[in-house]
């Protein structure tokens, strides 16, 4: 698990504001939802956290240390649309996280390696129900299947945030469901910190110990690009996730 500081943070693109002043300061093990409007800098917030982007000014800090400049395992994320490979099995697009850090320069593992990587995949893919599918190709999973296989990608290599990026937004509200119950269990399983964006409130109530609102305090109808948005509420929600399990 990891503690998320953010000090007098600012994004800009160009003349763009796009974040403006942000102070934060999320707790181990926090499940943070995050709302607002379209455009407002919740996916630019999400890739300053995995290291992909850099803040324009100010300070973002893991366990009270500068972010490390380039993203590695101990972060993972998952988009809103699948990020699976389609030349590639279940199993195989599993494999792939753990082959790479456990083997940075061939990408592959040999030998008892490799059999411990497929013993902890197997496991992994047994808990979300995809044991059976793993031999398939993501062109034969349902859009669930696909995105239940993208989150246990991003979390099979343990790692201590997980981004999710509207991560359930393509799914049909029955699925959505089960997705609830399955990321929730890998995040007290796991003991991750976890970013979450979502559109729907509803769900950002029910999953989040943490809800943030990102919008702007200030607008300039002459000028939209120059001010950012920021965190205008940031609420505390229950706090256990057992208590959300059971619900
Ligand atoms: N690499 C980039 N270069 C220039 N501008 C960018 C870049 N990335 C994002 N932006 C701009 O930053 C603003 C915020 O984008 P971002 O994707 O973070 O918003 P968002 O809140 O996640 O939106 P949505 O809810 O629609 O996904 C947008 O105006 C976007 O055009």
């Amino acid at each position: 698990m990891a503690s998320v500081t953010v000090k007098r943070l600012w994004k800009e693109y160009g003349r763009q504001v796009v974040l403006e002043n942000l102070n934060l300061r999320i707790e181990d093990g926090e499940f943070v939802t995050i709302v607002g409007a379209s455009g407002c800098g919740k996916t630019t917030f999400l890739r300053l956290l995995l290291g992909v982007e850099k803040p324009t000014r100010g300070e973002l800090l893991i366990d009270d240390k500068p972010i490390p400049p380039e993203p590695g395992p101990d972060r993972g994320i998952v988009f809103q649309r699948y990020s699976l490979f389609p030349h590639l099995t279940v199993t195989e697009n599993l494999l792939l996280g753990l082959e790479f850090t456990g083997s940075r320069f061939l990408g592959r593992l040999f030998g008892a390696k490799r059999r411990t990587a497929l013993e902890k995949a197997n496991a992994l893919l047994d808990s979300i129900g995809l044991y059976a599918a793993r031999d398939k190709y993501p062109s034969q999973l349902s859009g669930g299947m696909q995105q239940r296989l993208s989150i246990a990608q991003s979390v099979i290599c343990e790692p201590e945030i997980l981004l999710l990026d509207e991560p359930f937004g393509a799914l049909d509200p029955g699925i959505r469901a089960d997705m609830h119950e399955i990321i929730l269990r890998l995040w007290s399983q796991n003991r991750m910190t976890v970013f979450m964006i979502s559109h729907d409130l509803k769900e950002s109530f029910q999953l989040g110990t943490r809800l943030l609102v990102f919008d702007k305090r200030r607008q300039d109808p002459q000028d939209p690009d120059a001010y950012g948005a920021t965190v205008t509420y940031n609420l505390p929600l229950k706090a256990k996730a057992t208590d959300r399990l059971a619900a």
